[in-house]
């Protein structure tokens, strides 16, 4: 299959907005890849190569380009080989021999695929809401329930590996996949819900817990072997030692622990999430200490927990790690969850979440089985530039640009501006970050590739032709950046749309 078939439905993806076409057209492209296609195929669609991350920038990159080839001959083959060179090349003179490989690989593709190649090894087209497409892509090609396919992709965390085993094995291959002890697993997400009375009515028997306001963990656990990983599925494990000795404690022999973690403070309060977060960086101060506050069992003494009920996994948790549950209640009356919401609250956290004990353990999609209760309205945005700061911010990116996912996994749409909120290191952090993600500027703003998330507070929205989601914020203001979020988890337009007020 050549690149330039995968290109074109790539733009073909990305002009439309209809889900069932950009399905359609996905799912084309794979049905006809041989084989050994399908893998860098799936990766090359999903914007994100096998091979991860080059380590080389945009400017690096938009430097090497060499004459454009007149015709498309390059393989998708071709591509991923080069990248598996371009991998296994490091050491003494590798950033020469690196930039050789890439100008090698530039020169035999036309101008369009330069453009491409050069998106894909930025991380450019990497975007969520084409993950959810995926999935369904797969389904379809290899005609297959999406939902097989989903729980592969749940277990795998890799798109290539579960269209290849859709594509070559079908619900069988699919089937095949289990949850392996120190390789991590996507984590279920929530949906809000508008009240309190809402999530319990609509649930039924539930339990309710404090939705704390830390980082996500993942712990694996096997004998005395622990691995610790983000939201993100990135290891931490050298970072927090002292998770690490605590979970080797707990009373089992091997263990999949799914809950949050936070420092608090000296009076038992949450510190700020960037220093929980700063944890799990290389340079972490250690005296922060992290407490683990668990809430789910995946898998418990040789036995995996995703398939069975709420209720089950939480009487695992009690056996196995009870003094470090989360805190909450099973089968609460509202007067009792309402006391719960409100002690969450006081104690500096966000409030609940209001969990079905009769479900399963299912990520990708943010289901209805867990709902989470806040009181304060936040959306996760996507900035897309900043304008550069008057008076005391002279010098600094502040005004920042805020867009709201496509649902369609288009670029995000644009629905305000914000520089309230900003503390100086925040001013000085992101004139640095969105800096080297500039692609254009003009003699105010600075536009950059949209990869960052931040998570700001609003007063709500309203109807606005100014910008091209027909929605803007209202008294926006930034609560913190987002790092343990891609861009494809912001908040969508949709979401955006649906805290309108409610007319007549
Ligand atoms: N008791 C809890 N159960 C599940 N998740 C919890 C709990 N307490 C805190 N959390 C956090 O809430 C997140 C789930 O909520 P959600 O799916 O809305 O993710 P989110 O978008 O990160 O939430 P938000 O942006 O509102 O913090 C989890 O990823 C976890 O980090």
């Amino acid at each position: 299959m050549l690149l330039a078939d995968v290109v074109a439905t790539s733009e073909a993806v990305t002009a439309t907005r209809s889900r069932k076409a950009k399905i359609e057209a996905l799912a084309a492209v794979l049905s006809r890849a041989a084989p050994a296609e399908v893998e860098p195929a799936t990766a090359f669609l999903a914007g994100e190569p096998r091979q991860g991350r080059i380590g080389t920038g945009w400017a690096t990159l938009a430097k090497l380009r060499p004459t454009p080839a007149p015709s498309a001959t390059l393989t998708v083959e071709d591509v991923d080989h080069a990248l598996d060179v371009l991998r296994g090349t490091t050491g003494t003179g590798s950033t020469q021999r690196r930039q050789q490989l890439l100008a090698d690989l530039f020169g035999q593709a036309t101008a369009t695929e330069q453009d491409f190649l050069i998106r894909l090894l930025i991380g450019e087209l990497r975007q969520g809401a084409l993950e959810g497409v995926m999935v369904d892509a797969i389904a379809a090609a290899a005609n297959v329930p999406a939902e097989a396919v989903r729980r592969a992709f749940m277990l795998s965390g890799r798109l290539p590996v579960t269209a290849a085993a859709a594509l070559h094995g079908g619900r069988t291959a699919l089937a095949t996949f289990h949850l392996e002890l120190g390789r991590p697993l996507r984590p279920m997400l929530a949906s809000p819900a508008d009240t309190l009375d809402d999530a319990l009515s609509e649930l039924g028997d539930v339990s309710v817990e404090y939705k704390l306001d830390g980082a996500r963990i993942q712990v694996h656990r096997n004998g005395d072997d622990v691995h610790v990983f983000t939201r993100k599925l990135r290891e931490v494990t050298g970072s927090v030692p002292e998770l690490v000795d605590l979970v080797r404690g707990l009373p089992c022999e091997s263990v999949v622990l799914d809950g949050e973690t936070l420092a608090l403070d000296d009076n038992g309060r949450p510190r700020p999430f960037q220093e929980t977060m700063s944890r799990f960086g290389a340079a972490s101060a250690h005296e922060l200490l992290l407490h683990p506050y668990f809430f789910d069992v995946l898998h418990l003494n040789g036995e995996d927990l995703l398939g069975e009920p709420l209720h089950t996994r939480l009487d695992a948790l009690l056996r196995v790690a009870e003094e470090h549950r989360v805190p909450g209640l099973l089968r609460p009356n509202p007067t009792a969850a309402a006391a719960l919401l409100d002690d969450s609250l006081a104690a500096g956290h966000e409030g609940v979440m209001v969990k079905a004990l009769d479900s399963i353990y299912a990520a990708g999609r943010r289901g209805r089985a867990w709902q989470k209760v806040k009181p304060v309205h936040t959306l996760d945005l996507v900035v897309l530039g900043a304008e550069w700061g008057h008076g005391r911010r002279t010098g600094f990116l502040s005004n920042l640009h805020l867009g709201a996912r496509d649902p369609a996994g288009g670029p995000p749409i644009m629905v305000g501006k914000t520089f309230k909120g900003l503390t100086d290191e925040l001013l000085e952090w992101q004139t640095r970050e969105l800096r080297s993600r500039a692609v254009s500027r003009d003699s105010h703003t600075v536009y950059v590739r949209p990869e960052l998330v931040v998570e700001i507070e609003l007063d709500g929205v309203q109807v606005s032709p100014r910008y091209p989601g027909g929605v803007a914020l209202r008294f926006a203001r930034v609560l913190r950046y987002r790092p343990d979020k891609d861009p494809a988890e912001a908040d969508s337009i949709d979401q955006v749309k649906a805290m309108l007020p409610r007319s007549g």
